[in-house]
């Protein structure tokens, strides 16, 4: 950058703009053509994702998933959901909005996973399927979920990869590293080839914070 380059400010649009995502500083794309996804090392420092973690040990629970489908070890780790009036998680959030572009009224509120030994989050796609039985509960208002960003918080000594089933791409777990990437294929159909699994640790520990956009206003 010089002084002349012009200061992009980031858009704050309904949707992400691959373009906008591919225009940071490191960001690699990974080669499909069934998927949209981005991944960004050093999204966040090492010192910030310690911080975050301390908030998530400090107030996880259970995981729970929607449309319930009788495997209780389909979802095994603990969640938290993030406090928006902690200066701290409103200034990551602003990032992840501005890394994405899209308004941060679309956004859910950052959640924190942590995953121990044996725990895993099985294949599942983080869109909400739109025949399934608790669609309405969970997006009558806000919509259906448009984009995925993840940060990993910490390297788990063995597993907690995420792989991309259908993709056949395995992201390893990198502290402060990024993934980024679209549920949809058009604004009105859902994509099967972003199912994903959170790969059990084997070893260590494993945390990340995940952020979901929707189709409409969260709040
Ligand atoms: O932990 C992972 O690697 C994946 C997490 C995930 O897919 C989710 O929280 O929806
Ligand atoms: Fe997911």
């Amino acid at each position: 950058m010089t002084l002349s380059d012009p200061i992009l400010s980031p858009p704050a649009a309904p949707d992400a703009d691959p373009a906008w995502i591919a225009s940071h500083p490191r960001v690699q794309r990974v080669p499909s053509k069934d998927l949209t996804l981005f991944i960004q090392r050093d999204f966040l420092s090492l010192d910030e994702c310690a911080q975050v973690i301390a908030r998530i040990d400090a107030d996880r629970r259970p995981s729970t998933i929607a449309d319930a489908n009788g495997d209780g070890y389909f979802r095994t780790s603990e969640t938290c959901d993030l406090d928006h009036g902690d200066p701290f998680v409103a200034a990551i959030n602003a990032r992840l909005d501005s890394f994405a572009g899209i308004a941060t009224q679309y956004g859910e509120p950052i959640q924190g996973q942590r995953y121990g030994v044996g725990q895993e989050f099985k294949a599942h796609t983080d869109y909400f399927e739109p025949k399934g039985a608790d669609y309405d509960r969970f997006c009558a208002v806000a919509g259906n979920r448009t984009w995925t960003l993840m940060v990993y918080l910490n390297e788990p000594a063995a597993g907690g990869a995420t792989r991309f089933t259908k993709i056949g791409k395995t992201v390893q777990p990198e502290t402060g590293k990024l993934l980024a990437w679209n549920n949809r294929i058009t604004p009105d159909r859902f994509n099967p080839a972003s199912i994903h699994h959170g790969m059990k640790v084997r070893s260590g520990v494993k945390h990340v914070i995940t952020k979901w956009y929707r189709e409409r206003p969260w709040g």
